[in-house]
């Protein structure tokens, strides 16, 4: 396939209400999609992290930055999806923009077959349980309301984010409130291995889960942890990689795993995780970076893989967004559709996205 021209648009987007992690406060989706023109289609992707490198290493400026510079002329002009990360792989890190990179081209060239990416992929549903992931509040009585809210619109799974001085409290509250439903915690590397002991409260909770307690590259306090707690773990941030999952599951550092296809450079990769962890019997979930839909579209075929045996992030747009780039993906009877159209299935509303677009950049043309 020809690129012809590979365009970067900054959009910004606010919250419907500001979400609060153990790493910050995001009150805007602040990113860039991609475009890439081809002789046969168009391709589209989005970066999914944030202009402030809190989450991860990555952000907007250096994603620009090192596309531009590095990623976008060892893709040019001829390549096909499965080379991207091979001829960009001399190049250190950057997973989520060469998730962006790739994911683009790879849509261009499934829409040039007619072929959707679920088919592409593997998936074996055609819509999804949805989990919805709720972020640290001011009170008790604030996340109360919020998670009935989100089980009045159907969610299959809700997800907590807890932080020290943020866990045992709330997530006995909603136990309390709401019974045996389906429950788990996310960290987001908040804590360390001498929180050990405080963590094992949470086990009274009979929780799906407990994601990235630690620190990103501590996969053997992960394993050391998971001898002092019984709720399983779950890795995010720890793995970018299908070699990183099999490290984590040979070293008992994991039980679940959350794929993210931005986080580990692409949905191919993101497949691998999968087979990795279907091979040792390990569930996943798709995981989420409050895309638009130009990112949930694809996330939602990932997570009909079989693999994907638990509720992922894979929220509405109106979990995030008053208006989406897209047309909106909307929650049903708790579960979410599939894209079925050629590539990711779905794109930018040109009105909106101009509406949404505060800069455009040609890397490429
Ligand atoms: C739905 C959910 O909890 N997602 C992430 C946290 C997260 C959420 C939004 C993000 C936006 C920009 C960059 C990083 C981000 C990370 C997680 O599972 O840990
Ligand atoms: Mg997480």
């Amino acid at each position: 396939m020809k690129i012809e021209r590979v365009e970067l648009l900054h959009v910004a987007i606010p919250l419907v209400s500001p979400f609060r992690t153990s790493f910050g406060t995001m009150t805007t989706k602040d990113t860039f999609l991609l475009r890439v023109v081809t002789d046969s289609a168009e391709g589209w992707s989005e970066f999914a992290a944030d202009p402030e490198p809190l989450y991860c290493s990555e952000f907007v400026a250096a994603a620009e930055l090192v596309l531009h510079q590095h990623l976008v002329p060892r893709v040019t002009p001829e390549v096909t999806a499965a080379e991207v990360a091979h001829r960009t792989e001399a190049i250190k890190g950057h997973k989520l923009a060469k998730a962006a990179l790739e994911t683009a081209i790879l849509d261009a060239e499934l829409r040039s077959y007619g072929m959707s990416i679920g088919t592409f992929l593997g998936a074996t549903a055609t819509k999804v349980p949805a989990g919805v992931s709720v972020g640290i509040k001011n009170s008790i009585p604030e996340l109360i309301s919020d998670v009935e809210g989100y089980l009045a619109e159907g969610y299959a799974r809700i997800k907590l984010k807890i932080e020290p001085g943020w866990d045992v409290e709330p997530v006995r509250a909603v136990r309390e409130r709401f019974g045996d439903i389906l429950l788990q915690v996310d960290a987001n590397t908040a804590y360390t291995l001498a929180d050990a002991e405080h963590l094992r409260r949470l086990d009274a909770f009979d929780l799906l889960l407990i994601e990235q307690p630690l620190e990103e590259d501590d996969i053997r306090g992960h394993a050391l942890l998971a001898q002092r707690i019984r709720t399983p773990i779950c890795l995010d941030e720890s793995i970018t990689s299908a070699k990183d999952a099999a490290t984590a599951i040979a070293l008992d550092a994991c039980r679940v795993i959350n794929v993210k296809p931005a986080r580990v450079g692409g949905y191919l990769e993101a497949r691998r995780i999968h087979d990795v962890a279907v091979a040792h019997g390990i569930p996943v979930w798709c995981g989420g970076m409050l895309e638009t839909g130009i990112g949930r579209g694809p996330n939602l075929a990932l997570a009909a893989l079989p693999g994907f045996v638990l509720p992922g992030d894979v929220s509405a747009s109106r979990r995030y967004f008053a208006e989406d780039l897209t047309e909106p993906f909307e929650l049903e009877d708790g579960f979410m559709h599939v894209p079925t159209g050629p590539g990711i299935g779905i794109e930018p509303i040109p009105e909106t996205l101009r509406r949404f677009t505060t800069a455009t950049k040609v890397l490429y043309a």
